[in-house]
């Protein structure tokens, strides 16, 4: 696909009022410009009715529906929300635009992803190189971490790969990657209900979108993380390191661990199998 010849749609979906019923789906549709191509247009469309018109054709379709944690909820525990309204979008999905990459941002990730699978396989559009889970936020926040305590500009997705090189110990190490696992709890409890990071993730979402954007229009070597189906692990899915989202090149890196990320995959490890008995059980 030529850049000057992509048109590049990028489709939110949101319902105004989360106490509205499950017929008022708002969703908003960009279309973006190319060369050849000036016009850049934005459409909206509402409820479920209007779900199809607005996904048909989409090269790209981010998810971040659903509802957030509040204080004291673990993001496993959205699953039984969140689990059936990502059935439902993905179903559509399938239906109208079954060749768009899916950015994932609804939590739980780690089962979204698994589920928005088994409904691709079902409906035979399944590409493993076309879904994200998105785990930019946590790129972002690992990033301003370490360059706060390092007092360097970080260029770099791990914190065992960041240039230029800080003089860490693993305390340091362990504390960073403490912080960053708990980035997320940290605003969930700062906003006290009131939801969880959004400014911060339309952010990371937006870096995340613009990779894919670039993909599709043949940028070569791309490279970003993201949840994935995976051969790093003995789990199916990983969060990895993924270079060339220019489908269909896309390949998994193999990343250097330290010994403390080695400890937590083997904690991750231990925790998975159930979870994903109920998440295929559920799709
Ligand atoms: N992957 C990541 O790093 C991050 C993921 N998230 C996740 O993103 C999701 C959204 O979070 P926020 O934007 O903070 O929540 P929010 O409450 O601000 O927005 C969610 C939107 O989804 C809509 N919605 C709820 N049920 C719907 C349905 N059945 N159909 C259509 N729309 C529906 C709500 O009306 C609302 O507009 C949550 O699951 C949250 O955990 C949030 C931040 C970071
Ligand atoms: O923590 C949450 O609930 C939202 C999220 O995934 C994050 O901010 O990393």
């Amino acid at each position: 696909m030529k850049a000057s010849m992509l048109r590049s749609t990028v489709t939110t979906l949101r319902r105004a009022s989360s106490s509205s019923s499950s017929s008022s789906t708002h969703l908003l549709r960009r279309s973006f410009s190319s060369d050849s191509n000036p016009d850049r247009k934005v459409a909206g469309f509402m409820r479920d009715e209007q779900l199809g018109m607005a996904l048909r054709g989409a090269d790209l379709v981010i998810i971040l529906v659903g509802v957030p944690r509040k204080p004291g909820m673990s993001r496993d525990d959205l699953f039984n929300t969140n689990a059936g309204i990502i059935k439902s979008l993905c179903s559509t999905i399938a239906k109208y635009c079954h060749n768009a990459l899916v950015n994932m941002i609804s939590n739980p990730v780690n089962s979204t992803v698994p589920i928005a699978t088994e409904v691709f396989k079902k409906a035979g559009t399944y590409d493993e190189k076309k879904l994200f889970g998105v785990t930019m936020l946590d790129v972002v926040r690992a990033k301003t971490f370490y360059a706060g305590k390092a007092k360097v500009p970080v260029a770099g997705i791990f914190i065992s790969e960041a240039t230029p090189k800080a003089n860490l110990s693993d305390e340091d190490i362990k504390a960073l990657t403490k912080r960053t696992q708990d980035g997320g709890t940290e605003v969930v409890e700062a906003k006290a209900g009131k939801g969880s990071a959004t400014l911060s993730m339309a952010y990371a979402g937006a870096i995340f979108a613009d990779a894919c954007l670039k993909g599709l229009n043949g940028v070569p070597n791309v490279i970003e993380c993201s949840f994935v189906q995976s051969t790093i692990t003995e789990l199916p899915f990983f969060a990895s390191k993924v270079i060339g989202l220019n489908l269909p090149i896309f390949k998994i890196v193999r990343i250097y661990y330290s010994w403390w990320s080695l400890t937590l995959l083997s904690q991750v490890v231990a925790n998975v199998p159930w979870e994903q008995a109920r998440d295929l059980q559920y799709a």
